[in-house]
């Protein structure tokens, strides 16, 4: 791997960010493997492939009865296969989640160790899908043994060392003050990142009152002018991502919300329904445009996809229309990190097993500013709506337990215990029926430490959002017709594993079982190279 250059100061000093600037990491540029095969080109920047989409078709007749036809679709896929350099822009950049992420990527690139009292600890990525797991990509052609690799090396992707960071907090403190004041990290770590962290200080950032917590009130000194939406907010936003672009030589930059949950905006007719009536609101200054909408208005003028970590409805509709009218990448909402990521594996668990889910009691506590935030009932509401449905999907999916609107009791409690800091106390109870008329009570005491698990995912979505900008689609053409390249829709729905309430384009279902999950963020990335979707048959094990 190169080595990383020293951090560039001027840089930072403008625009408040970190970064390197070698060209990025080697060992990230060359494939692992090269496949084989009549539907797969490669050429110096691309790799082309023509795709079979295999699906079921189901049709039902009016005696109730099934036919089911195989359907073959053929795609061509283009994947660019040069890796860009990057730049992310957090709002929210001096909280937990934004000087946790900040200091881990630090620590990875410079391959830290710091004392612990269980011993030294090194600088990792667990908890990233894209960094800490691996895929299956086939069996050895000899043993007949699964062949597994680094998700990361499924496609060329950017090296999280390689990431520059920077962003906005309505708080001035510096990243390193900020660091200490979220309380997350060990001294021995910080101590060896406070220096580079010092000198990165948030850009200035826009603060409606009314969207979070009145507690947060006395941090927000570091604020744009005006207390409410206005197309000046929206062009400040922007000059700053193009300045943080220019500064750092960027070929691309991604922004991300893990500012405070903001509370839900009314969805008004006229107001924010329709891209030409939100644009119309924001010249007006219309007070029920959030912050987080200005952020991701500005984004999409921008072309700089936009993700949300919090659970409002920063995707107003009119949001919705604006990114397809742009073709600019959103995606979003609430990282799912411990409490709801759990729930969303352990139900889809159970019910596959065909055990009725029949009530599932989430309360948690946690004592950082976080919780402070959502300390406040409307701030609360957001987060209970994003963990309140995660279940929804592999409900409707089992006709066998539960009849047409039946679905388990589901209550979300939240306290704000400042004691516990950033370690959040889950306490979930699971009741369930089983055979004759049992029980199965399941009881969990998961203690997540919140920002340490959710950082990995604001990695996670850079990545794999910053591939998708990379792959573009066509219907194959078997007359010669010349049909152009477009990319995936501007919702980037793909995202949803690391989302706990994921936004899909209109009108199209909601996956929250975190395996389907993880199989379509598998899958069609394997698509991109011409290979099947992963399959656990292993028949070469029981056809002999
Ligand atoms: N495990 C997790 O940490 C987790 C999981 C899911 C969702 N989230 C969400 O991620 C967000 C951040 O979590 P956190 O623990 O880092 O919280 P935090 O309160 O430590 O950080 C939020 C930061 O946003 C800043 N801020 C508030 N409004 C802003 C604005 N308009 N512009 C710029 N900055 C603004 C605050 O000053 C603060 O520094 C929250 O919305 C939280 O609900 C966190
Ligand atoms: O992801 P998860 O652990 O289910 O949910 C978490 C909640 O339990 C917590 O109360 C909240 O403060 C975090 O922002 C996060 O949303």
């Amino acid at each position: 791997m190169a080595p990383h250059a020293e951090i560039d100061k001027s840089s930072s000093d403008r625009a408040g960010n970190v970064g390197n600037d070698h060209e990025g990491s080697s060992s990230f540029r060359k494939e692992l493997f090269t496949v084989k095969s009549p539907n797969v080109v490669y050429t110096e920047k691309e790799v082309l492939t023509k795709y079979t989409y295999r699906t079921t078709s189901v049709t039902r007749d009016d005696t109730g009865d099934y036919t089911v036809t195989p359907r073959e679709t053929q795609y061509d896929f283009k994947f660019d296969r040069n890796v860009p350099k990057v730049g992310v822009m957090l709002v929210g950049w001096g909280g937990n989640n934004g000087t946790t992420v900040t200091a881990g990527i630090i620590a990875n690139r410079r391959g830290l160790v710091w004392d612990t009292r269980e011993g030294p600890r090194n600088a990792n990525y667990y908890g990233s899908v894209v960094m800490g797991s691996t895929m299956k990509l086939g069996t050895d052609a000899k043993t007949q043994r699964d062949v597994n690799i680094p998700f990361h090396n499924v496609l060329p992707m950017v090296h999280p060392n390689d990431l520059v960071i920077g962003g906005w907090d309505i708080s001035s403190l510096n990243l390193s003050d900020a660091m200490d004041r979220a309380a997350v990290l060990e001294p021995t770590l910080k101590m060896q990142v406070k220096k580079e962290m010092a000198t990165m200080t948030p850009l200035p950032s826009i603060y409606y009152p009314d969207f979070i917590a009145s507690n947060q009130g006395d941090r927000a000194d570091n604020i744009i002018n005006g207390s409410v939406a206005c197309m000046g907010h929206v062009d400040h936003i922007r000059q700053d991502i193009r300045d943080f672009k220019r500064v750092n030589n960027l070929d691309k930059v991604i922004v991300q919300w893990t500012a405070n949950t903001e509370r839900f905006a009314d969805v008004v007719a006229g107001v924010n329904d329709t891209a030409d009536n939100l644009l119309k609101a924001i010249e007006e200054g219309q007070a029920e445009i959030a912050p987080s909408t200005i952020f991701a208005v500005a984004c999409i003028l921008e072309n700089a996809p936009f993700i949300n970590g919090s659970p409002q409805n920063t995707f107003v509709p009119g949001a919705i229309d604006l990114a397809e009218r742009y073709g600019a990448f959103i995606g979003g909402d609430d990282f799912k990190s411990g409490q709801t990521k759990m729930k969303s594996a352990l139900v889809e668990f159970l019910i596959n097993a065909g055990i009725k889910v029949t009530s599932i009691a989430s309360y948690n506590h946690l004592g950082n500013n976080d919780g402070k935030n959502l300390s406040e009932q409307k701030q609360f509401r957001s987060k209970e709506i994003s963990k309140s449905n995660v279940v929804d999907d592999m409900v409707d999916a089992n006709n066998v337990l539960y009849k047409d609107g039946e679905h388990p009791d589901h209550t979300v409690v939240i306290k704000y215990m400042p004691a516990v800091g950033d370690n959040k106390r889950a306490l979930d109870e699971y009741y369930a029926e089983i055979f004759l008329g049992g029980h199965q009570t399941i009881s969990i005491f998961n203690v997540c430490e919140d920002s340490l698990l959710a950082s990995p995912l604001i990695i996670d979505l850079v990545l794999i959002t910053e591939v998708m900008t990379r792959i573009q689609w066509k219907a194959s053409s078997n007359d010669g017709s010349a049909t152009a390249y477009q990319g995936f829709h501007s919702v980037l729905s793909i995202l949803s594993y690391m989302l706990k309430a994921p936004l899909t384009p209109p009108g199209t279902p909601v996956v929250n079982a975190l395996a389907k999950q993880r199989a379509a963020l598998t899958n069609i990335f394997r698509a991109c190279v011409g290979l099947e979707p992963e399959s656990d048959m292993s028949l070469e094990h029981k056809l002999f």
